[in-house]
């Protein structure tokens, strides 16, 4: 399949015709406010926090454009949230206080206007104080929430949270996997979301595909002039794909009770790498 059907192919099974415009030119710049919902929990401190650290650390987050916002419903300070996901970040002391200087929280329900209008208010505050008179006003607002609470977490920040600066900008959400638990709940989640967001808005994401080891498969596989005759059915037995952790539930019981470890790990993490292992070459041609 060429990427022209590609597009075509997602457009229908997402019920939203508005992709992005390709030559439609977005302001990058400006304050920047990235809010990461679900604060307190797991995939922030051990992913989100450390790769914003890190993207900080690169330069690609200037200090003088950036707030950091967190915010869930466990009623902590911005030093206890500090305090979390400290050790999560570096070695560094130094570059490591000063980026978590660029981090408040607050605290709030995920289906609740009162929570989000001191949301929003924290995140307008900080855009007055940092807007230049040519300055555009950015919100990304990054969901590290069960898929349960998207819905009611999107139609919060479309009611009280959306960038309405004069000096334009963009307001986008950043959606973690599992989406939805089968196919239903999945386009139940997207018609649901897609009614609030633009396409061009919304950016589903999969930490593993992510992954060096996980990408470098695909060289490993197709650019190795060793493997490449090698890899077929004559010469490889079996397969296993095996994912370990050495540490227990830390706090995701309540999400696992919910969806499961095999919703939240086989049917996109392993299906992924099971695929790039197995899979055919890839075709690049076009329709
Ligand atoms: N952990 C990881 O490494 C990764 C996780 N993910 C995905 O990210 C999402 C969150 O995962 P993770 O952070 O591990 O999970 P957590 O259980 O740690 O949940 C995150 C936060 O969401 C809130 N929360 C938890 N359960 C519920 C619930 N039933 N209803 C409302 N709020 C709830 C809690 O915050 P509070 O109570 O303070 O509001 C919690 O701190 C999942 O969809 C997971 O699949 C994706 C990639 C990696
Ligand atoms: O998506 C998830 O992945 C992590 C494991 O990711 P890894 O990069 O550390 O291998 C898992 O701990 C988490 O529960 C799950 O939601």
């Amino acid at each position: 399949m060429g990427s022209g059907q590609w597009m075509v192919e997602r457009r229908s099974s997402f019920g939203n015709d508005s992709f992005p415009k390709e030559h439609e030119t977005v302001s990058e710049s400006g304050c920047l406010s990235i809010i990461v919902l679900g604060a307190s929990g797991d995939l922030a401190k051990k992913k989100t926090f450390p790769a914003l650290y890190h993207l900080y650390r690169q330069g690609f987050l200037d200090s003088n454009e950036v707030h950091i916002f967190g915010y869930a419903r466990t009623k902590i300070s911005d030093d206890d949230l500090r305090d979390r996901i400290r050790g999560y970040l570096g070695k560094d002391a130094e570059h490591v206080s000063k980026f978590l200087q660029l981090i408040k929280y607050v605290s709030g329900s995920y289906d609740s206007e009162d929570g989000f209008q001191l949301l929003d208010k924290e995140i307008s505050q900080h855009e007055e104080s940092k807007n230049s008179a040519e300055g555009s006003s950015r919100r990304l607002f990054y969901l590290a929430l069960p898929p349960s609470v998207y819905p009611p977490v999107c139609r919060m920040i479309k009611k009280c949270c959306m960038n309405n600066s004069d000096l334009g900008g963009w307001t986008r959400i950043v959606i973690e996997k599992p989406f939805g638990k089968d196919l239903e709940s999945a386009e139940n989640l997207s018609a649901q979301i897609g009614e609030l967001f633009e396409e061009a808005q919304l950016y589903r994401i999969d930490h593993y595909l992510g992954k060096e080891l996980v990408q470098n498969l695909l060289v490993l596989r197709f650019a190795n002039r060793f493997f490449l005759p090698l890899w077929n059915r004559d010469n490889i037995a079996n397969v296993q794909i095996v994912f370990r952790e050495d540490f227990g539930t830390e706090g995701r019981g309540g999400y696992f009770d919910e969806y499961g470890i095999i919703r939240d790990i086989i049917q996109n993490h392993l299906l992924q790498v099971l695929c790039l292992v197995a899979m055919e070459k890839p075709c690049f041609s076009q329709t």
